[in-house]
């Protein structure tokens, strides 16, 4: 598309309310709020203290708002010649820059404070590194730069469960690391499926992903590889005693579906498998971390 087509489309200064959820990512920062919800959860036996939950929680997804704006504003133009996130509010003129980086300011800086004054200082600082993490490391540098620049940058995502972890104890625990190196590892596979599904887009904007620059098969091949590492790592909760045996069926059983739809991708056989593995990514990390919540609770572990 022109650049006279996309200046057609431009609306200056029609921002609403829904504009402003609209650059939070809110879909995706519910899953991180989950994540972090179980991550509390899992750091103690009993009920999480009630402030710990709501104002560490609200304290997580205002920085994570605030990191998701940034990223609508410098995006803003691969992100208008893209047609999965053309009619973003960025995108479309209808939020400006400066309305945009105010916006994510206020909640960065909101969320910071309450981290600060009613939470910790090791889980503002840790909170801050996920957002400067994914907000400059990734978007600005990684993101143009390499194809592992979601392997990198996915380490920002996956920080919730710790962030959630430390808002309760004020400590880093391994247990919590674990947590995160699910994520992590979860990471290539919910992206890189999507990114075969929209390939041509990122080339069209010269954004290197990996499809883009070595290829479907490999990026398949990468897929399975990454899917079978988080399968190992989802069974690693039961050996160090996290979680127990519902925890241990449910990682099997989902994480078996994760492998199937790995394989069904990678041998081409069925024509939508790309966005199939991409959606399921999400209900699977969804179910893994609900499963592991009510293990926590029905079987839990003694000492
Ligand atoms: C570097 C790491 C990541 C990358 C590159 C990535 C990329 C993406 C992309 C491109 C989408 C599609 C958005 C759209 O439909 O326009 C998406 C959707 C989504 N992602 Fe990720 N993601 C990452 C990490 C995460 C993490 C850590 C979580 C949660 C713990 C997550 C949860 C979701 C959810 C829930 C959606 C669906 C959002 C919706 O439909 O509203 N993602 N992701
Ligand atoms: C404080 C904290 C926990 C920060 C993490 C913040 C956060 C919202 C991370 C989101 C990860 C994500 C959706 C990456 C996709 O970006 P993209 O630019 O590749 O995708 P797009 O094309 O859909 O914008």
């Amino acid at each position: 598309m022109g650049d006279a087509a996309v200046t057609d489309r431009i609306q200056p200064g029609r921002a609403t309310w829904r504009d402003y959820r609209e650059l939070t990512k809110p879909g995706v920062v519910a899953l991180m709020i989950l994540t972090s919800v179980i991550g509390m959860c899992m750091a103690v036996p009993g009920m999480v203290p009630l402030d710990a939950l709501i104002l560490g929680n609200l304290g997580i997804a205002l920085c994570a708002g605030a990191a998701a704006a940034v990223n609508h504003l410098v995006d803003q133009q691969i992100d208008q010649r893209m047609a999965r996130t053309r009619n973003r509010p960025m995108a479309q003129g209808r939020v400006s820059p400066l309305q945009a980086g105010l916006f994510a300011a206020t909640l960065g800086v909101s969320g910071m404070l309450i981290l600060l004054i009613w939470v910790n200082a090791l889980t503002a600082w840790l909170t801050l590194a996920s957002l400067v993490g994914y907000a400059f490391i990734y978007t600005l540098f990684l993101k143009r730069a390499t194809p592992q620049n979601i392997v990198i940058g996915g380490l920002a995502g996956a920080a919730p469960p710790l962030l959630g972890w430390t808002a309760v104890t004020g400590e880093i625990h391994g247990h919590a690391l674990l947590l995160v190196l699910i994520i992590f590892a979860w990471t290539p596979p919910h992206f890189w499926a999507l990114a075969i599904h929209r390939k041509a887009e990122y080339a069209l904007v010269d954004v290197p992903m990996l499809p883009v620059t070595h290829g479907d098969e490999f990026t398949k091949l990468h897929i399975l590889l990454y899917t079978i590492i988080m399968f190992l790592i989802t069974l690693m909760p039961f050996v160090t005693r996290l979680s127990g045996p519902l925890y241990l069926a449910g990682a099997v059983i989902l994480g078996g579906r994760f492998l199937y739809w790995a394989i069904v991708l990678m041998r081409g056989t069925q024509e939508r498998a790309a966005i199939m593995t991409f959606k399921y990514s999400i209900n699977y990390l969804m179910l893994l971390f609900v499963v592991m919540l009510v293990d926590h609770y029905v079987f839990p572990i003694q000492g």
